[in-house]
């Protein structure tokens, strides 16, 4: 496999057309899907020459975590839909590749088997968990204690979500339930579980729209972790996230499944890097797909990147060899990138050499 495109249409063969449209969609008409991808392809990179380096370092470390490279596993649901080792397969690949998998809080498989996982392939793997704060705050404060107890760095609260957006392919497919046997494990066994114990319904998890800033304040007072939030394209939001002290933001707009017509996230990065002014550290996700992209968002202020339907291709196409080849496919490719670019390190690229 040569590209990420290549894993889609090896995924896209082996998978339940329902299933691979829950993976690959967006919300309505799509627009802000496409434009994830085609607002890089629009930009245009300017290299800096005579200055790089035989030897680049590729290595990060976010809010204490060290990564191999500044490109995350993002969270994404349900894994075990894709392939039959699920997010144990994912989170083997991540550690191997030395980079952090923000698991998702609707994985197929609970924080305690993934973290194992990991922790077959590297002693100290980076796992984060990203969290949808539940209305029922005792419930939620479970769900914490059980992913800090299994070794989790940070959580990931997930902000872009206060009602499911409107996946029209699903509807189409009629895709609301997991097939049987697989269960957001994460919600499962939580004393008695508040949810009536049928955790595999897609839309178990509940989105909860009057969530606040106060919220956030509350699960930074039950937690000694880090806490990002993840999902917020408005400049004044970042300013608040800084204000409210949160550890640090990822500009997402959901892979374009939340809010369609939102714009793609590398085009409201630099007013949002603006607005931190080095403050956090800052994360993007949405549309990567080529070492360019990662180039490009790095340049125009973010710290990392993560990628999501990319590692779920993989992980359809090829389980735990298939993530580990998407991950090094990408690697390999951001570094050639980087040095074509004139950089030796993340650091070195600058928002001057990005051009619209
Ligand atoms: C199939 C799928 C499931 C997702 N599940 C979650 C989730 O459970 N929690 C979350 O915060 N984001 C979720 N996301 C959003 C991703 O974290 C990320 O923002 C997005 O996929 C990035 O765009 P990309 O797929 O173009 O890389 C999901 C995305 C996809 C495609
Ligand atoms: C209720 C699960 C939501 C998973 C998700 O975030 C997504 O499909 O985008």
């Amino acid at each position: 496999m040569r590209t990420i495109a290549e894993f889609e249409a090896a995924a896209r063969e082996r998978l339940d057309p329902a299933h691979y449209d829950y993976f690959a969609g967006g919300a309505q008409d799509e627009i802000t899907l496409r434009e994830n991808e085609t607002a890089f392809q629009k930009l245009r990179l300017i290299p800096r020459v005579l200055r790089g380096s035989d030897k680049r370092d590729l290595s990060v470390t976010l809010l204490g975590t060290p990564s191999s490279m500044p490109i995350l596993v993002a969270p994404t649901a349900f894994h075990r839909l894709a392939h039959p080792d699920g997010e144990l397969a994912t989170a083997r690949a991540a550690a191997r590749a030395g980079t952090i998998m923000i698991v998702s809080m609707a994985a197929t498989t609970a924080i305690e088997d993934i973290a194992a996982a990991a922790r077959e392939v590297a002693p100290d793997p980076g796992l984060w968990f990203q969290l949808y704060l539940q209305p029922d705050l005792e419930f939620t404060e479970a769900i914490v204690r059980r992913a800090e107890a299994a070794g989790v760095k940070a959580f990931v609260v997930t902000v872009d979500s206060p009602v499911l957006g409107r996946r029209e392919r699903d509807d189409r497919n009629a895709f609301h339930d997991l097939p049987p046997g697989l269960f957001v494990e994460n919600l499962r066994n939580i004393g008695e579980n508040r949810s009536g114990g049928n955790t595999s319904h897609v839309r178990e998890i509940v989105m909860s729209a009057g969530l606040n800033w106060d919220h956030i304040a509350w699960l930074r007072s039950k937690t000694k972790l880090p806490v990002l939030i993840k999902g917020l394209l408005h400049a004044e939001d970042a300013r608040l996230a800084v204000h409210h002290g949160v550890a640090g933001i990822v500009v997402s707009n959901h892979g374009g499944r939340q809010l369609d017509t939102v714009p793609a996230t590398i085009d409201v990065l630099p007013e949002i890097a603006a607005a931190v002014g080095g403050a956090l550290p800052v994360l993007l996700d949405g549309g990567i797909r080529r070492g360019t992209d990662v180039v490009k968002a790095l340049a125009l202020g973010a710290d990392a990147v993560g990628v999501g339907r990319p590692v779920v291709w993989g992980l359809a196409a090829g389980g735990r060899e298939g993530v580990s080849e998407t991950l090094e496919m990408l690697r390999a490719d951001f570094d050639q990138a980087l040095a074509l670019c004139g950089g030796r390190h993340p650091a070195d690229l600058t928002p001057d050499q990005v051009r619209r």
